[in-house]
């Protein structure tokens, strides 16, 4: 496809988010001329603030991949909300349940259409104390082996300094909303065999290698340090 289409919907939600994101911050953004490809493609982002998905979706819009986000189903019953979602092609995810797979089929089918799908590997707000990114669910390699799309790390922060993970309530200080995004994290030795499903092995390690990108970039924007291993929610029994 050359061209991604911005629907009526998807222009009419970017015509509030936006001014809306100019109140609260600057941007600074590099690395978007990986996102400049024709074919679909996988977006994968850490989260740290529920403000971080229209921060991220605002790169994206900007950039010719309005994208179709991966967001729990539980906002298609808003009201009022669900329609947006609906309208301009948001995938919803049944978490924790067995249809959470169904997603997948939905995303797959987004990116044979060339379409930019993003997805929050972590699958909810890190509970990192220094908001790093955790470890992530396989539903990320799962589908990067199956569809063969290529998976861009999107490293986003600015988001917590207005609504940090436990806040009820917005500060009213401004941000600087950052973003570095990277070149397709190398998945080809993990592929599996034409018609073969990947491997329990192969989804652990595409899993980690993407999550060590965006952990990567993101120390580059916050000018810190992570830590050694990343914060395993199985392990802190969480
Ligand atoms: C400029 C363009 C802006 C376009 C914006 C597109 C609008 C769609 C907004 C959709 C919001 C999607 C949220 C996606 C991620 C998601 O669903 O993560 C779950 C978390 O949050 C935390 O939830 P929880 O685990 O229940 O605390």
């Amino acid at each position: 496809m050359t061209q991604r289409r911005y629907s009526p919907t998807y222009r009419f939600i970017a015509g509030v988010v936006k001014p809306f994101l100019w109140l609260m911050g600057r941007k600074r953004w590099s690395g978007t001329e990986n996102l400049h490809r024709p074919e679909g493609f996988i977006a994968a982002a850490n989260h740290a603030s529920l403000l971080d998905p229209l921060a991220t979706a605002h790169v994206l819009y900007n950039n010719g991949a309005p994208p179709r986000i991966m967001a729990k189903a539980e906002l298609w019953k808003v009201f009022g909300l669900g329609a947006l979602l609906r309208g301009s092609g948001q995938i919803p995810v049944e978490r924790r349940t067995r249809q959470a797979a169904d997603s997948l089929v939905a995303a797959q089918a987004a990116l044979e259409a060339g379409e930019c799908v993003l997805i929050f590997p972590e699958g909810t707000l890190t509970l990192d104390p220094n908001a790093w990114p955790m470890v992530a669910h396989t539903g990320v390699a799962r589908l990067a082996l199956t569809s063969g799309a290529p998976v861009i790390p999107l490293a986003q922060w600015g988001s917590t300094a207005i609504l940090p993970r436990k806040a009820k309530f917005p500060t009213l200080r401004r941000t600087t909303f950052q973003a570095l995004v990277g070149e397709p994290v190398d998945l080809t030795d993990l592929r599996p065999q034409p018609g073969a499903q990947p491997t329990p092995e192969a989804l652990a390690e595409g899993t980690r290698r993407i999550m060590a990108a965006i952990t990567t970039q993101l120390a580059q924007i916050r000018g810190e340090t992570p830590p050694a291993e990343p914060f395993d929610r199985r392990k802190a029994g969480v």
